[in-house]
């Protein structure tokens, strides 16, 4: 049985915060790649493209495990599992409740009228409440401060929830309350970077307030029989006294429109290092039409700027985002536009095999993500193995033997990278798969 998290670890301690009630501090100093906080989910639900790919308890996918068998409920017809356990727990821990009736709410119009985020959070509320109703002593604790977490800032209409037996008036009563703590406090369960569902952890929501420039970031261990995991993990070395922080949106949307949706969202105004010196700059939205002009004007000051003399065996990553000693002529490049424009480019050119434009179009792309993100996060992590991959099929492509050594060079800097995210959600994930091409090239080398 899975043992829920509700006692502080012994890395974090709670202090007073000015503006968010209180902050987790860390108690001795933390080396990077250190796992602060482990929490299983309290209730979790996928989404609705992921249904009947993954098992609803385990969260585990039949693709990435092929011997994996995803059976319907029989009941239901609506939710999976991999496995007799997954199915038992996943009754146990509420399913018994909705199971009957969830068919017929789902093709109800009520739910059908639903936007899609509220879909969510209606399966994610009605398991909510079955796991209350039931009483379980294993989770009255994380109920408990789940409850007790800040409230969303604005009032919510709430989603209709699967009419259940044992929910009696009292507790219809709460769910409005309940919901309330939704939109600010809800996770979404991540594979490999993509989103697979929505979680509740009221433990990692009551201890970890956002930076944009965090130095921890959420990953997700998925394990045979259990439900899924989350683990906040450190991506820079933390001193004592020092607030650990994760980033609840990413830190590479613009600045105005992250400052619009942190207080929307979450009611507060971000005075992050990242949002203090982007306050000063003057970041406006570029039209696409300009993106590649702009780029080719200022990408060889980036590349001085983010490689110095170039990527080479020896290339250091910096010690924090460039972002905080960004020349003011780079300043336009903090448009999430422009991002936008080029990962669409990387991703057409490596698809159509024009490798040399691919090479130079990622090169940016990493560049402009070392302003914006520390230097150890996840993201980079990805996008350099995507290079050293790029890196491979032009080698393989052209094979001159100098290219090999280029893509060793994105594969030790990836490596490095993920190493520190580590190994999360499913298997053949990203630091796999760099393993994979590790040994593929040392069998080249050989040769
Ligand atoms: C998930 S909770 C974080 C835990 C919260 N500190 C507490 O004491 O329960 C999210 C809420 O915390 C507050 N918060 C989180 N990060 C913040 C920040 N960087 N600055 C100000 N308030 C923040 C906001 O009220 C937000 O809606």
């Amino acid at each position: 049985m899975d043992a829920i998290a509700t006692d502080i670890p012994d890395t974090l301690k709670l202090v007073d915060h000015p503006t968010a009630r209180n902050a987790a501090v860390a108690t001795r100093e933390l080396p990077i790649g250190t796992v602060v906080l482990t929490e299983p989910v309290l209730t979790s639900v996928l989404f609705s493209y992921q249904t009947g790919r993954r098992c609803d308890y385990c969260n585990r996918s039949d693709q990435a495990e092929p011997e994996l068998r995803i059976r319907k409920c029989t009941g239901c017809e609506v939710q999976g599992y991999c496995g007799e356990l997954c199915q038992k727990r996943h009754w146990d821990s509420g399913h018994k409740l909705i199971c009957r009736v969830l068919f017929r709410f789902m093709m109800s119009d009520a739910c059908a009228a639903l936007p899609h985020d509220q879909e969510v959070d209606c399966r994610v509320l009605s398991q909510l409440v079955a796991e209350i109703a039931l009483q379980r002593p294993e989770s009255a604790a994380s109920i408990d401060i789940f409850e007790s977490l800040l409230p969303s800032p604005h009032g919510l209409e709430v989603p209709p929830i699967v009419p259940m037996r044992r929910v009696d008036h009292n507790l219809l009563s709460r769910v409005p309350t309940l919901y309330q703590r939704f939109p600010n406090n809800n996770h979404v369960v991540q594979n490999h970077l993509r989103g697979i569902g929505v979680a509740i952890l009221p433990l990692t929501s009551r201890l970890l307030n956002h930076s944009c420039s965090p130095n921890a970031v959420l990953r997700y261990i998925l394990s045979a029989s259990e439900k899924p995991r989350a683990e906040v993990v450190t991506i820079r070395e933390i001193s004592e006294g020092e607030e650990v922080s994760i980033p609840y949106l990413d830190p590479a949307i613009s600045y105005p429109e992250r400052q619009n949706r942190l207080k929307d969202t979450y009611g507060f105004d971000c005075s992050c290092k990242l949002c203090t010196v982007q306050s000063s700059m003057d970041i406006h939205p570029v039209d696409a039409t300009q993106v590649l002009p702009l780029v080719d004007l200022l990408d060889p000051m980036l590349c001085q700027l983010a490689f110095g003399e170039g990527i080479t065996i020896d290339f250091q990553l910096p010690e924090e985002q460039l972002c905080v000693r960004l020349p003011e002529d780079l300043q336009p490049l903090m448009d999430d536009s422009i991002l936008s424009v080029l990962t669409e480019r990387f991703r057409l050119a490596f698809r159509e095999r024009f490798f040399e434009a691919a090479m130079t179009v990622g090169k940016t792309i990493f560049a402009i993500y070392l302003c914006i993100y520390p230097p150890y996060y996840p993201q980079i992590g990805v996008h350099v193995l995507d290079m050293a991959q790029v890196a491979w099929e032009k080698y393989l492509n052209e094979k001159i033997r100098e290219n090999l050594d280029i893509v060793s060079i994105y594969l030790a800097i990836a490596r490095r990278i993920l190493d520190v995210y580590g190994r999360e959600g499913d298997s053949g994930g990203p630091l796999d798969e760099a393993n994979a091409l590790l040994g593929t090239i040392q069998s080249e080398e050989q040769k």
